[in-house]
């Protein structure tokens, strides 16, 4: 039986087609880490985490939805966790299993969100 996948299936491609050259090259932790505008976050190994301050639950969900905006902007998405008093966020690029330019950009997006809404990182 002549098994082919559609090309671009998401479960079996590594189809990185229509971003812009060099977005999709995996980076080390180091290299994220090098960048500025992400002092919040803690890179290590495939992923970067931040923990975000918030306070109260009420702003934590405020900023979940900014988060959730800038996200869908970059088409770009997060792992998010809500809490009191604290929004962690983990970022990675699940097409290459590890970090990548995407998620230098979105972590300073995040960041200035952050600052916008008056909440610290840890
Ligand atoms: C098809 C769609 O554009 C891709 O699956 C996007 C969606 N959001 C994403 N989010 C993250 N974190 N990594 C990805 O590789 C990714 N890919």
């Amino acid at each position: 039986m002549n098994c082919t996948l559609p090309v671009g299936n998401p479960l079996f491609s590594d189809d990185t087609r229509g971003y812009p050259e060099g977005m999709m090259d995996r980076i080390s932790a180091e290299r994220f880490a090098e960048q500025s505008g992400v002092a919040d976050w803690h890179a290590e190994g495939d992923s970067a985490r931040a923990r975000f301050e918030t306070g109260s639950f009420a702003k934590g969900v405020e900023f979940v939805v900014e988060i959730g905006k800038l996200a869908d902007q970059a088409n770009h998405h997060p792992d998010v966790g809500l809490r009191y008093p604290n929004v962690t966020v983990t970022l990675s690029t699940h097409d290459v299993s590890g970090l990548t330019q995407r998620d230098i950009d979105l972590a300073k997006q995040i960041s200035v969100a952050a600052r916008n809404l008056d909440i610290s990182a840890e």
